[in-house]
């Protein structure tokens, strides 16, 4: 990725360096002039001819410096920026790529870093890193030929002496700072990660009444947090003052040895107060040597971590020559056993079973034993091996992805509604929105009703994970949602368990005589509900146990009858 962007843009760095350098070496002139100016004044006929001119020199060089440092900054710093821009954007895209297998083993918390502190590593490391690296070789390579050439050589070895230890010391320290800098920035998301769950799950917090232990968690953290704060402080409070202790010594060299070189004119007080500008020139790219090191080694892991998700490959395979289908006639499921790539054991079991147009077919079974996956599969959101699902007789592994998920409306356990307006939550993904069909699906998922009487109605701002609604009107809201799309095949994974039982029944019910050609595939808890259905599954531990229409499986008196004669009683006990 980077070597691609450096392709493409490397005219932009070069222009920034070229500029860079520019500036540094006119940088240089200035102490040069300075020393002329105070030659000439001390000369035997001073003129103010002359000082005006080296003024207007100065003045010029230092006008110039300041466009220039405008240019090179816009092309190095710009040009991370760029990078940051754009890896960023192919980082996301990479993410929507990858399948769900890939989110069940990675913390979002982690995934999170790699888009926030890794990009801003390799950022810095492509700026400032850069721009010190380029500065600090080159000044001091050029600062030592100007001390050398223009004043002494012998001035500038001796001057020279402690730099070797401002050297070291900024290698030795730099890496203790970066350390210890990288701790703060660890406890810190410790301090957020905990703050950010603490308030996103408040309301579990104090119906467990954990108050007190969640306060310990993070006064714990704060405390870590505040520990680290301050132990870069104190390596910070010993380096800064130790580095300008060796740069001071290296003055106190120069005045030691230049002094008496100035006294025998071996060299002039001009030339000696610019190699001191000189001098002060140096000690920055020896002290900057320590921290750039730091932030390339920084930039270089994180852009590892960063290649490492980008290296991540789909596991779901894509076909190369994909079957296109408009519509779903047939699914059919043919002696599947499934087990997830993350684990050791088979999820499904030679599962066998065939849904046609029209039909309303419902997968029950006890808690775990594989009903989710059946859905999951057939929505290509985990790999599955060839000739064990068929759409229309043909493999779904010859089907694009994409394809079949235009075609499947998909409502998940989970019901999760976007921090936006209802009616866009309903128009998800859409850039017009048809507010008649918004109305018309609200209306068939039961939940018009209520949307209408929010002060704001449709234009209503829900909350983070839709906080102001209730757990059965945000069920609602996405099963509205996948309405709107008016696709082929309805699929509701459990995802009216927060509606009261004679809600869910009316929901299916309508939605079973408006659209009677759809197909729809309920996996639900309360059997009541699957009365009228083509078909139902019936599934314990990967295994399909029973199969049939409700009346089937009653005269079957098998594990439907049982459940489904509890779920009777226990109505009756409610009731
Ligand atoms: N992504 C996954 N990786 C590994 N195992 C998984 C994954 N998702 C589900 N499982 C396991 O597969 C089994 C079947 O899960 P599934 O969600 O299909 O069951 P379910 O019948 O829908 O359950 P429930 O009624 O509780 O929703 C469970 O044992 C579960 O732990």
């Amino acid at each position: 990725m980077l070597l691609d962007f450096i392709k493409k843009y490397w005219y932009r760095y070069l222009t920034g360096i070229l500029t860079l350098i520019v500036v540094d070496l006119l940088q240089l002139y200035i102490p040069r002039f300075i020393g002329r100016v105070v030659d000439h004044l001390r000369s035997e006929q001073p003129t103010m001819g002359f000082v005006t001119v080296m003024v207007s020199w100065i003045v010029g060089i230092a006008l110039a410096i300041a466009i220039m440092r405008f240019f090179w900054r816009y092309f190095i710093i710009g040009n991370a920026r760029r990078f940051e821009y754009l890896a960023r954007k192919t980082l996301f895209d990479k993410l929507l790529s990858l399948s769900p297998g890939y989110f069940d083993r990675t913390r979002s918390g982690d995934l999170m870093a790699r888009f926030t502190n890794d990009l801003q590593a390799v950022r810095m490391a492509l700026a400032q890193g850069v721009v010190m690296t380029v500065d600090a070789t080159f000044m001091a390579i050029m600062t030592v030929l100007f001390m050398g050439r223009t004043v002494s050589w012998k001035l500038t070895w001796l001057a020279s002496i402690p730099l070797p230890a401002l050297a070291l010391v900024a290698l030795f320290f730099g890496r203790i700072i970066h350390n210890r800098f990288m701790e703060v920035q660890n406890q810190f998301s410790a301090v957020s990660e905990l703050t950010e769950e603490t308030i996103s799950g408040i309301r579990i917090v104090k119906s467990f009444a954990a108050d007190e232990k969640f306060w310990e968690m993070f006064r714990d953290r704060s405390w870590n947090n505040y520990r680290a704060g301050i132990s870069l402080a104190k390596v910070s409070s010993v380096f800064f003052p130790l580095m300008i202790f060796l740069a001071s010594l290296a003055h106190a060299f120069a005045l030691f040895f230049g002094g008496p070189m100035v006294v025998r004119s071996e060299v002039s007080l001009g030339e000696f107060i610019a190699f001191n500008s000189y001098l002060g020139m140096l000690t920055w790219p020896m002290m900057a040597l320590g921290w750039v090191l730091n932030v390339i080694q920084s930039g270089r892991a994180s852009y590892k971590r960063i290649m490492q998700v980008m290296k991540e490959m789909p596991q779901v395979e894509e076909p190369k020559n994909p079957v296109k289908i408009d519509r779903i006639e047939t699914i059919s499921f043919v002696d599947l056993t499934y087990r997830y790539p993350s684990s050791q054991r088979d999820v499904l079991k030679c599962v066998s079973f065939s849904i046609k147009k029209g039909e309303m077919v419902g997968i029950v079974g006890t808690v775990g034993s594989g009903k989710s996956t059946i859905v999951k599969l057939l929505a290509k959101l985990y790999p599955v091996e060839r000739g064990k699902i068929f759409i229309n007789d043909v493999d779904i592994n010859d089907i694009a992805s994409e394809n079949i998920r235009s075609l499947i409306a998909f409502v998940p356990q989970e019901s999760f509604l976007f921090s936006d307006q209802i009616k866009k939550n309903i128009a998800f993904a859409q850039e017009d929105i048809d507010m008649e069909r918004v109305i018309e699906c609200a209306k068939l998922a039961a939940v018009h009703d209520e949307i209408v009487k929010f002060p704001e109605g449709y234009d209503t701002v829900v909350g983070e994970r839709g906080v102001t609604l209730s757990g059965g009107q945000r069920q609602r809201v996405t099963i509205a949602r996948a309405l709107y799309e008016n696709k082929d095949v309805l699929v509701f994974d459990d995802c009216l368990s927060a509606v009261d039982p004679e809600t869910e029944e009316k929901i299916i019910d309508s939605l079973r005589s408006q659209f009677k050609q759809k197909t729809m595939i309920i996996i639900t808890h309360r059997l009541k509900v699957l009365r009228d259905a083509d078909l139902i599954i019936v599934l314990d531990n990967g295994v399909i146990v029973e199969k049939g229409t409700h009346e089937e499986l009653m005269n079957l008196d098998g594990l439907y009858a049982r459940m489904f004669k509890r779920q009777m009683i226990e109505e009756e006990l409610e009731a």
